[in-house]
């Protein structure tokens, strides 16, 4: 994956200007952080609403000049969580959008980055990050399994993000409690809609479940949770709503609804 070498590139420039034991300070000094997990396992099919300005695949989507204002109103509609892209190269992001998000908002906040080191975890923790995202294909599985314990350590959730069998086998030997199965391929950029589909009923009933990518509406939400989604992860359809409140709200309207599996529950 070659963001991954710009990312790395990006972390020695910040870490050759604030030294690790200065981050770690920041991070033991922020608020702790908030459960996501909890968050997650309440009941309905939980909506985790995405501050996403770009992607690799299909350039601008919106310029989000405000991201703490798309944040309150992504909670208003309801979002059990709201991701923040913070990776800059590609996505257009930063951590000063998921700082100013985190003031705005009182649910957890999940740092959307290509995580490859420690240090990473702890600047995570130190700008009130709740959760933070871990790749499987991006990361050897020392690495893997060494983050997923930092992260939890600092009192945070790692979501651990697969896309295929033999990924979703290595996040559960990490241990991993939270995986997100992504529908877009990241290095191919493509998108198979099925990828959660097959993956999903491989996985232990007490691993919380994400289906990540090309959510439009509700009823992308209701097939993902037909398929036994605890929650869906949307950036694209939200940030190109008119309307974000409202656009998660028809979506947390629709994973509480009675006939939607998890619902039931
Ligand atoms: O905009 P979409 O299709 O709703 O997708 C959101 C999310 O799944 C996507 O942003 C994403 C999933 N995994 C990632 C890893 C890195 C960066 C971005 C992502």
């Amino acid at each position: 994956m070659d963001i991954v070498a710009g990312v790395r590139e990006d972390v020695a420039a910040r870490q050759a200007a604030l030294p690790l034991a200065e981050v770690q300070a920041a991070a033991r000094d922020a608020r702790p952080a908030r459960d996501a997990l909890a968050a997650l396992r309440a009941p309905g099919v939980g909506v985790i609403a995405e501050v996403k300005r770009t992607s690799p695949s299909k350039g601008a989507l919106a310029a989000i000049d405000d991201p703490a204002a798309l944040a309150a109103r992504y909670a208003d509609g309801g979002a059990r969580v709201i991701s923040v892209l913070t990776e800059r190269r590609r996505f257009h992001g930063s951590q000063a959008d998921l700082a100013a998000v985190r003031a705005a908002v009182d649910v957890p906040v999940l740092c959307k980055d290509f995580v490859v080191s420690s240090y990473q975890v702890h600047e995570a923790r130190a700008i009130g990050a709740d959760v933070v995202l871990l790749i499987v294909g991006a990361l050897e599985q020392n690495a893997l399994v060494g983050l997923r314990e930092r992260i939890e350590s600092l009192g945070m959730t790692a979501l651990v993000e697969v896309h295929t069998e033999a990924e979703a086998s290595r996040a559960l030997e990490a241990g991993a409690s939270v995986i997100g199965v992504n529908a877009r391929d990241l290095t191919t950029l493509e998108m198979h809609h099925e990828t959660f589909e097959r993956i999903a009923p491989g996985l232990p009933t007490d691993v919380v479940k994400v289906a990540a990518s090309g959510v439009r509406g509700p009823r992308d939400l209701i097939k993902y949770a037909g398929a036994g989604a605890d929650a869906v992860l949307v950036g694209e359809g939200l940030v190109t709503a008119p309307d974000a409140r409202q656009a998660v709200a028809d979506l947390v309207t629709a994973g509480s609804h009675p006939a939607t599996p998890r619902a039931a529950r």
